[in-house]
């Protein structure tokens, strides 16, 4: 004997959703095997291939199952034409075992109202993708420019040393490059405002004002500086670091990271931070007296007060500050370094 089984319907602009409810299909027992059939006469041409989703069979086991291991199968059917019918069937009296699908049924403008979500939430999507590569290429084209600036500098000057040229002329043969990477240094300060990266302004901005200050007021105004050897160390030490920085970033930018490559970036600063304090104090402290001689940038005071005021004191009060900066940026380092490796341990268990 055949059967109608009872048939729920919803639909949307693009396809007609049917659910053929089986829960009361009694496949075996006292009523015996029955087949199930129905016929639907559509009201608009539809897609010739409907697809079928049927529920996972309920004992979970892989064998044939029968019918009663099923309780509904539904069926998506793609309309041929975009668009909404004002009823499923093209006889207008409903067929009895036809029913409107509340679990899934919407109305005309509800479904639109669905769509202009479902674009708005693509286009913001795209939007999103969109800014963080454009994020990613940026902080990857700078961390490239930075790295390949340095790796100059540092190959360069290890090549001088390594064949023993004199330390003298570290300034005229590097300082173009230096310039140009410090100057450009300006945009970690700005991308750890703007929140491009997660760290905080200061210790990039004592950073930046430490070795800038040094770089364009100690060596670059001063000539008698530019000759001295305290320059390589300053360069050396500046560049040793970021030799490994950079690159550290570039992976970072990708989401990936060489352990080697962490470990130095992290554990590098311990001996060279202080050793590049030193060598900026040293630079800071020899050119005390050439300020003082030349009398470059003192501010003149009023007569009854004196002569005017040297630049030296105002290099007197930038060494005191730069303890005071070397130990924040210290306990800054200090703090991320606990923070990367704990993070690192975590993952690796
Ligand atoms: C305010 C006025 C003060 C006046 C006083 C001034 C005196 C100054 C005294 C200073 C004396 C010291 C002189 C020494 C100078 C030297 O440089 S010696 C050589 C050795 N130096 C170093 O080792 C320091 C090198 N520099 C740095 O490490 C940084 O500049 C830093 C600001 C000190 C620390 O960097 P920070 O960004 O805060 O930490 P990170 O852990 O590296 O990064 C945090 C997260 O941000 C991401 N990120 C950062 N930058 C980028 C980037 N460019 N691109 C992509 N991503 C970036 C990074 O990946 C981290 O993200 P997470 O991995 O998700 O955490």
């Amino acid at each position: 004997m055949t059967l109608t089984p009872l048939v729920y319907w919803a639909q949307r602009h693009e396809e007609i959703f049917l659910r053929v409810e089986l829960t009361d299909a009694q496949g075996h027992g006292a009523k015996g095997q029955h087949l199930y059939d129905f016929t639907l006469e559509f009201l608009l041409p539809v897609k010739a291939q409907a697809s079928e989703v049927l529920l996972p069979c309920p004992c979970s086991c892989s064998c044939p199952c029968l019918l009663t291991d099923f309780r509904q199968v539904n069926i998506s059917v793609k309309k041929e034409q975009w668009g909404w019918w004002e009823r499923l069937t093209k006889q207008e009296r409903k067929p009895l075992f036809l029913a409107p699908d509340f679990d899934c049924w919407l109305d005309e403008s509800d479904a639109e109202m669905e769509i202009k979500v479902s674009n708005e939430r693509k286009a913001s999507r795209h939007d999103e993708e969109g800014s963080i590569s454009l994020k990613t290429g940026f902080l990857f084209t700078y961390n490239l420019v930075q790295f390949l600036g340095f790796s100059w500098i540092f190959v360069n000057m290890t090549i001088r040393l390594l064949k023993f040229d004199s330390f003298y002329d570290t300034f005229h043969t590097i300082s173009s490059v230096m310039f140009f990477c410090q100057i450009l240094a300006v945009v970690e300060v700005l991308n750890a405002a703007f929140g491009l990266v997660r760290t905080s302004v200061t210790p990039n901005l004592i950073q930046l004002f430490g070795r800038n200050f040094v770089l364009f007021v100690i060596f670059g105004c001063l000539e008698e500086m530019q000759n001295k050897p305290v320059v390589f160390f300053v360069f050396y030490l500046w560049s040793a670091i970021e030799i490994f920085r950079y690159p550290f970033y570039m992976l970072g930018c990708f989401n990936t990271e060489w352990k080697i490559l962490t470990w130095l970036r992290y554990s590098l600063w311990m001996p060279l931070y202080p050793l590049g304090a030193l060598a900026e104090a040293v630079a800071v402290a020899q050119s005390i007296p050439i300020f003082d001689k030349t009398n470059l940038f003192s501010i003149p005071l009023p007569r009854a007060l004196g002569t005017s005021l040297s630049f030296s004191n105002v290099l007197r009060v930038h060494l005191v500050l730069m303890f005071l900066g070397l130990f924040l940026n210290f306990r800054h380092l200090y703090k991320q370094r606990q923070r990367r490796f704990r993070a690192t341990k975590r993952k690796a268990h």
